[in-house]
């Protein structure tokens, strides 16, 4: 049944994948096949089902935003986190600059956006940047159980020498003391996190752990506590999606995190983890046909937490 409902979804949202666009500011990204389709489904039971190009790899660009946070709440207390980076919904885009110098004491709105996300590495244990990223990385490959994932270098090196409204962010945030770090070297580690190549089914097994309160699927082992993962899942909720966030809470209701390489990771608390893919992107830079296949699935699976 799950696996005729996947395949149905798809086909019948597929025509969204013609409106939008790819996203060209990061030009390796422009090389992406627009009319790519893809959904995995990983419930908490264990049972997996997949549709349409559920393998295809592409690059988790902001939804490795999660997986900072993840591991900047394991590392520090909230109060920590509250003096440098807050958790409030944007109603700017994901790369605004213009919050940081007029609101908030200067701190970041929240984790889910550029600023938020390169000022949250800085938090991540480790005596350098280096191993701070190592950390991040680690984490997705236990929490996806996929110890081969990697960078995709071009990718990385189109964003590198493209970044230039990061490096104002992060430039900015130094000036300000919420960076107290190597600028050049903060953003490298961001770079790299944006650029890590993964599937519809490694972000569907990273939202399954956090459907299942952390706890990994297959032995049930701790990876994050409860208390994080309602954290992290609430912030998903009011800021995972940017300025959009609002009104996917209305039309799917599910905690989900987006990425400009065209990926939805999407948390049914208690039921399954969901991973989808479509690189065409509306103007806040979500996925079209993604948030489509989702909201549609969410009615079909009654899946709102509202
Ligand atoms: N929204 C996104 O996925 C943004 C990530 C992208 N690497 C950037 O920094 O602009």
């Amino acid at each position: 049944m799950m696996q005729n409902i996947l395949e149905k979804t798809l086909e019948d949202h597929r025509y969204w994948t013609k409106e939008g666009a790819v996203a060209t500011y990061i030009p390796e990204l422009s090389k992406q096949k627009i009319d790519a389709l893809g959904i995995y489904v990983h419930e908490v039971n264990g049972e997996v089902y997949k549709a349409g190009d559920w393998n295809m790899p592409f690059t988790i660009q902001s939804i490795s935003k999660i997986i900072s946070f993840i591991c900047v709440l394991q590392d520090n207390s909230i109060d920590t986190l509250y003096k440098k980076i807050t958790v409030a919904p944007s109603s700017d885009g994901f790369n605004s600059i213009v919050n940081l110098e007029t609101k908030n004491e200067h701190r970041p709105l929240n984790p889910m956006i550029n600023s938020g996300a390169i000022a949250c590495i800085e938090l991540v244990r480790g005596n350098t940047l280096e191993e701070k990223y190592e950390r991040i990385l680690n984490m997705i490959r236990s929490l996806s159980n996929n110890p081969y994932i990697k960078v995709n270098e071009s990718v990385y090196l189109s964003e590198k020498e493209t970044g230039d409204r990061n490096r104002a962010l992060a430039y900015f945030m130094k000036s300000t003391g919420t960076i107290e770090t190597n600028v050049e070297e903060l953003l490298d580690a961001y770079f790299r996190l944006c650029s890590i190549e993964v599937t519809c089914e490694d972000i569907a097994s990273i939202a399954a752990v956090l459907a299942n309160d952390g706890k990994g699927i297959i032995d049930g082992r701790e990876l994050i506590s409860k208390k994080i993962c309602k954290t992290v899942k609430a912030v998903m909720t009011t800021c995972g999606l940017y300025d959009g966030s609002g009104e996917y809470a209305v039309s799917v209701g599910v905690p989900s995190k987006s990425g400009v390489g065209g990926g939805i990771l999407a948390v049914s608390p208690g039921k399954m983890g969901i991973g989808v893919f479509g690189p065409s992107l509306d103007a806040k830079g979500n996925s079209i046909a993604g948030v489509k296949v989702l909201e549609s699935l969410a009615n079909k699976l009654d899946l709102s937490i509202f």
